[in-house]
């Protein structure tokens, strides 16, 4: 599933109606009745009735019924009602019967429409007709005088009039959203600009206050589709019913909590468009994985595959405070199917750490003997690594005297694909401008920051790069010829080549000690199962996350969840 900003969306929507022809009116009326659609699901829900949907109104050839439910952790397909499904005669006449004994349960709900004086305004007076026809109770607010509506919204307008369907003007007449049932909020859409001004920002407020359900058309209002930061105020919807492409803002905190349930409906843009028009950006799932990425999600083996036919990692982390995260690395790189892992830790700390896990592999790869790694052992590492497929560095690792020179030396002589967490971050973001003189490598290199090593590599504060997740990662990437992993709640897996993903598998109760180096030691494992650095990324990010959610349920509560959780839950 694409994502978009506010501006491609732009684009998609002025192609599909100057280069295909589709009307903006036509537009207008899917997504309207989408929203509807989506309203009348919610007021099933609440009355128990087992079709919420529009019933014999349902246009087939619309797709009213195709809807990717994003409910924060999954995606389903709902039930999807195809041209072979139009009704016969017979089954009109009983449907249309259907909902004339529902109305008596719609007419018991009264929703309020806010309605804005741009195209989003537009799609919620569609709705507001769609929902008044199917038996609710429909009281449109216009937050403006409705003399200001432009274009494909003034149609609606006159139409709402000629039906005659109550409206209100906010300001003019008394308006107490506390006795509604429901709340469209079509106030404002991809064309906001800033945080809502008056009297936008004091309907929204009434909104929110009002303790009724919100549906929310295209984004809540008073949110930044682009980036999720909310504006003061912004709309705290139950459900947001997204038109046509995924915006990249319900999927990015805070938005994605503003969002609610996000529903992607199909509203008449082709949904291959967004491909041709250079859209690079995705939701990671596993269709995801399977067709943009080409990962065989089922990761089979080979019958006759030996341990060298699945890779072997190094492992270079752990000393001696911080020994468990090189362990946890090196234990998840086995779980996830190595052939063989390697753990090189300095050799003041080998004795420690014999036993720990019989099926690793140690080396002692630093001279010195206070269980410290010291710039001396770049030498034995590389040695090491010519014969492994990958070199892991950093948990654990901790910071010493020439570490910048280290690093340099690994980035530079080693052959194979590198993956730098952590420490090796750290080291990295220290040699700031000088890292234009290391030598290009030719494997990949997968980069894994958490926020605050994003910052440091990016010389920004972390709450700047956490205000903008996507265009940091993205730039990152692109720039240093990386593939980078920002960590994080929808950690974003940004590519060289400027395809980026964001990742919805996991839970806050992954965020506890260790549970990065599990993901560091995921990502080298699945490289030196011959994945390519975009897959073992994106792959090992989702994994993780999934791993994550079967830990939380062996123990019970997302909260109980650690770090070996994981790795054994892989
Ligand atoms: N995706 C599609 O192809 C379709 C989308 N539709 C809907 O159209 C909106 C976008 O419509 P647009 O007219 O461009 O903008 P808005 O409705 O979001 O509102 C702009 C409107 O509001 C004023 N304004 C801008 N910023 C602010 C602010 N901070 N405070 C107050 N007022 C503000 C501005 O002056 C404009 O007048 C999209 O979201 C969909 O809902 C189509 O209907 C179908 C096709
Ligand atoms: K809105």
């Amino acid at each position: 599933m694409y994502m978009v900003t506010a501006d491609e969306m732009r684009q998609l929507d002025r192609y599909t109606i100057d280069k295909l022809g589709i009307p903006a009116l036509t537009l207008m009326e899917n997504a309207g009745r989408a929203v509807a659609d989506e309203v009348m699901k919610l007021c099933a829900g609440r009355c128990g009735s087992s079709n919420g949907s529009l019933g014999g109104h349902t246009n087939p050839t619309c797709g009213a019924d195709d809807a990717d439910v994003f409910r924060g952790q999954a995606i389903e397909k709902v039930a999807q009602t195809g041209p072979g499904e139009l009704p016969g005669h017979g089954e009109v006449i009983r449907t249309e019967l259907r909902n004339h004994g529902r109305h008596a349960v719609w007419q018991r709900e009264h929703w309020y429409i806010l309605v804005g004086k741009g195209n989003n305004g537009g799609d919620g007076l569609v709705a507001a007709r769609h929902l008044t026809d199917a038996g609710l109770r429909v009281t449109v607010v216009y937050a403006a005088s409705p003399d200001t509506l432009r274009g494909e919204a003034a149609a609606q307008r006159d139409v709402i009039a000629a039906l005659g369907i109550p409206v209100i003007v906010y300001g003019r007449d008394a308006l107490d959203l506390r006795g509604a049932s429901g709340i469209v909020d079509a106030l404002l859409g991809t064309g906001t600009q800033g945080p809502p001004r008056e009297p936008y920002a004091s309907l929204i407020r009434e909104a929110n206050a009002s303790g009724a359900p919100l549906v929310s058309v295209d984004v809540p209002s008073g949110l930044d589709a682009d980036t999720g930061a909310l504006h003061e105020p912004c709309i705290r919807a139950r459900v947001t019913v997204c038109l046509a492409y995924l915006k990249r803002g319900l999927v990015q905190y805070p938005g994605a909590e503003a969002a609610g349930d996000v529903v992607v409906r199909y509203i008449g843009i082709p949904p291959g468009l967004a491909r041709e028009c250079g859209v690079q950006l995705r939701l990671l799932t596993r269709d995801t994985l399977r067709e943009a990425l080409n990962v065989d999600v089922s990761r089979r083996r080979v019958p006759d595959g030996h341990k060298g036919t699945y890779g072997h990692v190094l492992v270079a982390g752990g000393s001696l405070r911080m020994s468990g995260a090189g362990l946890l690395a090196a234990r998840a790189a086995l779980r996830i199917g190595s052939g063989l892992v390697t753990w090189a830790v300095p050799e003041g700390l080998l004795p420690h750490v014999i036993g720990t896990a019989p099926e690793l592999m140690l080396a002692a790869a630093a001279t010195g003997r206070d269980g410290e790694w010291n710039a001396d052992s770049a030498e034995e590492l590389l040695q090491l690594a010519q014969a492994r497929d990958v070199l892991a560095v950093g948990p654990g690792l901790g910071r010493f005297t020439g570490d910048t020179g280290w690093l340099r030396r690994l980035w530079e002589e080693y052959e194979g694909p590198l993956v730098l967490d952590a420490d090796a971050l750290n080291i990295l973001a220290s040699a700031g401008p000088e890292l234009d003189a290391w030598k290009p490598r030719s494997a990949a290199v997968v980069l894994t920051p958490h926020p605050g090593e994003m910052a440091r590599l990016l010389g920004i504060s972390t709450a700047e790069v956490q205000r903008d997740r996507i265009t940091h990662a993205r730039q990152y990437a692109r720039t240093r010829g990386v593939t980078l992993v920002l960590k994080g709640a929808r950690t974003v897996i940004a590519c060289p080549d400027g395809t980026a993903y964001v990742n919805t598998t996991g839970h806050a109760g992954m965020a506890t000690g260790g549970a990065g180096d599990v993901l560091t030691g995921i990502i080298a494992g699945l490289l030196a199962q011959g994945l390519n650095a975009s897959q073992a990324a994106a792959f090992g990010v989702y994994l993780h996350g999934v791993a994550g959610e079967t830990a939380a349920r062996h123990r019970q509560h997302p909260a109980a969840v650690v770090a070996g959780d994981i790795i054994e839950a892989l």
